[in-house]
């Protein structure tokens, strides 16, 4: 089936003779695209970076981060390794569905980001890979493919999710930096190491209904993250959340350059100073797939807002929480209907 990507809306501008706005057909992926600025991560001036990070965090909560560090060959073979197990048969990707502890398989429908619109949930299937031993608690474990299938898809994996959490901790010193703040002030608050969770996700182009996303609108739930897609177009972002009509702008891709949005507990943090921006994957009539890294704090590190973030007029919006805390709520809502 061919998906359906055009949505009735009334657009601005379209008016009858009497003056009555006529509805007209808008296509959601017409959005506009963005121009976010490349963040550089091997420039040695870190004051400059720092603040155009400062910049674009208050304006967009995204940006594009280039000259990482991680080889595209590599990132490529994360991609190949990805395809090959979304392709096992549904009964072998169910035998290591996703468990307490948030590590597996998710199938196509489980999950719904957007719980105040009524839906059969997000057209997406994907994949999680936790925190590693010496990072979570002793008895936690990852769920892998069985090595007859899939021979070097734990390793990739492995080493992904090393890599990038080196890279997410340059990326946090920066992020830091851009809060006049020192630069190892996440560290010295408890959040490391990162509880960081790697996600793969395939969204099928050949599925759905008018009323499906990939994703629905969200926001990421802590501190930052760092997604990587295949290059087909989807994401979008929207940057007054309360604003009726919302209005959406394409996130185009950059080749080589990882997306890197900032998440809630940043928010919380900088008492909304730092953006974290709603955000969806429309349906395009195209498979997809992207790899997103979220960067969460260690789960028993307090979440309270920055002093330089409230004032007497500016008092803090959120009370202090626990990581932990804060990122099961979130999840047992958006897997509430299971
Ligand atoms: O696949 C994408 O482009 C974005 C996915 C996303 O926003 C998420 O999983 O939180
Ligand atoms: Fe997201």
């Amino acid at each position: 089936m061919k998906c359906k990507i055009e949505h009735l809306r009334v657009s601005s501008g379209a008016f009858d003779a009497k003056g009555i706005p006529v509805p007209q057909l808008v296509s959601e992926m017409a959005a506009k695209p963005l121009l976010l600025p490349k963040i550089d991560l091997s420039s040695s001036d870190r004051a400059y970076t720092a603040s155009t990070i400062r910049q674009v965090c208050l304006d967009h909560g995204f940006f594009y981060l280039v000259n990482h560090g991680v080889d595209s060959e590599f990132i490529k073979s994360v991609f190949d390794e990805s395809r090959k197990f979304f392709s096992l048969p549904l009964e072998e990707k169910m035998k290591i569905a996703r468990d307490g502890e948030h590590r597996g398989y998710t199938a196509l429908y489980d999950e719904t980001l957007d719980t105040s619109v009524k839906s059969e949930g997000d057209l997406k299937e994907s994949f999680y890979v936790g925190p590693p031993k010496g990072i979570a608690p002793q008895n936690i474990q990852n769920q892998w493919p069985p090595n007859e299938f899939l021979p070097s898809w734990r390793a990739t994996m492995d080493t992904y999710y090393e890599k990038l959490q080196i890279l997410a901790q340059s990326l946090l010193s920066l992020i830091a930096l851009a809060l006049n703040l020192d630069e190892d002030f996440f560290e010295k608050v408890g959040a490391y190491p990162p509880s960081a969770f790697l996600r793969l996700i395939h969204y099928p182009g050949d599925l759905c209904s008018s009323e499906t996303y990939g994703a629905s609108a969200h926001s990421d739930y802590g501190m930052v993250t760092l997604l990587v897609t295949d290059g087909v177009p989807g994401l979008q972002i929207c940057r007054e959340k309360d604003k009726r009509p919302r209005t959406w702008e394409d996130v185009p891709h950059v080749n080589g350059a990882f997306i890197v949005n900032i998440g809630d507990l940043m928010e919380r943090w900088t008492n909304c100073l730092f953006r974290s921006t709603l955000h969806r994957v429309m349906i395009v009539g195209q498979e997809r797939y992207s790899v997103a890294f979220f960067v969460e704090p260690k789960p028993d590190c307090l979440v309270k807002c920055l002093e330089n973030c409230c004032s007497e007029t500016s008092p803090p919006r959120f009370p202090p929480i626990r990581a932990g805390d804060y990122l099961q709520e979130r999840l047992r809502v958006t897997y509430a209907k299971e």
